[in-house]
């Protein structure tokens, strides 16, 4: 079974193959990519335009959706292979998972909400050292720790932006997956919240999937993808 899965590092992070998917089976493909592969600790910059399938590509790769067709290999795990539970583990553990709305849940307090993603991927790490990381992490965020009591609803979008952050790397995840996350931010915060993003992944040797429609944060990646480049899918408005 999947508990604990040991990620090979002779892996690349991301491998795709022959992937296409197509929302309820319509027959307009929203995505065929023939072949496509991140490698381990890499920094990717995901661009397209509107429509194109980012979104739809970062939730296949959280094994959010499933593929149509193809494979999708995170770490050498093939995620089409896996049962939807199995899917929603390996996310749990080894994948941290920022998206446009940040999803945290409104009434439960921060400290709550960043909790939960560590109860949900089982890793058994003690108190001390999520307490500790928390605390790094809450640090090089510039996040008071006074938030920690406060329901994530009474926050301001920066700082539910920042405790998104907090949340999908309190487990340390080999992938990290950022959809869209600096659209609330004023360009002073933008640029420091980049770094901070930056200097966090290589500490951690995360590897980096940053979804934006702002060009000019291309700068920070090693890699950039212009989703239309390797999709050949018809019904993608490229
Ligand atoms: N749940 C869904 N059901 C059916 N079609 C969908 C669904 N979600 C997205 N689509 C369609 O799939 C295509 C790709 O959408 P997607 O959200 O992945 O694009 P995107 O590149 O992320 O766009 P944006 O930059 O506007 O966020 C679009 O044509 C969209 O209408």
């Amino acid at each position: 079974m999947l508990q604990n899965v040991k990620l090979s590092e002779g892996h690349p992070a991301i491998e795709l193959d022959k992937l296409i998917f197509s929302y309820d089976n319509a027959a307009t493909e929203v995505l065929n990519i023939p072949q496509w592969q991140l490698q381990q600790t890499d920094k990717c910059f995901v661009f397209g335009q509107s429509g194109a399938g980012k979104s739809t590509l970062m939730n296949l790769l959280t094994g959010v959706l499933k593929p149509t067709s193809g494979q999708i290999k995170v770490f050498g795990q093939a995620l089409n292979a896996m049962s939807s539970r199995q899917r929603d583990r390996f996310r749990a553990q080894h994948i941290g998972v920022v998206f446009q709305q940040f999803n945290l849940i409104p009434y439960l307090t921060v400290a709550e909400n960043i909790r939960l993603a560590s109860w949900f991927a089982g890793k058994g790490d003690s108190h001390d050292t999520l307490d500790k990381r928390l605390i790094n992490l809450f640090d090089a965020l510039q996040l008071p720790t006074n938030l920690l009591q406060r329901p994530s609803r009474e926050l301001s979008v920066g700082q539910q932006q920042r405790v998104a952050i907090v949340r999908a790397l309190i487990n340390q995840p080999e992938l990290l997956v950022v959809d869209e996350p600096t659209s609330a931010l004023d360009s002073y915060a933008r640029d420091s919240f980049m770094k901070l993003l930056m200097t966090l992944c290589s500490e951690q040797q995360s590897t980096l999937l940053f979804v934006s429609h702002d060009l000019s944060l291309q700068s920070y990646f090693d890699v950039r993808l212009n989703l239309a480049d390797i999709n050949q899918a018809g019904g993608a408005q490229q």
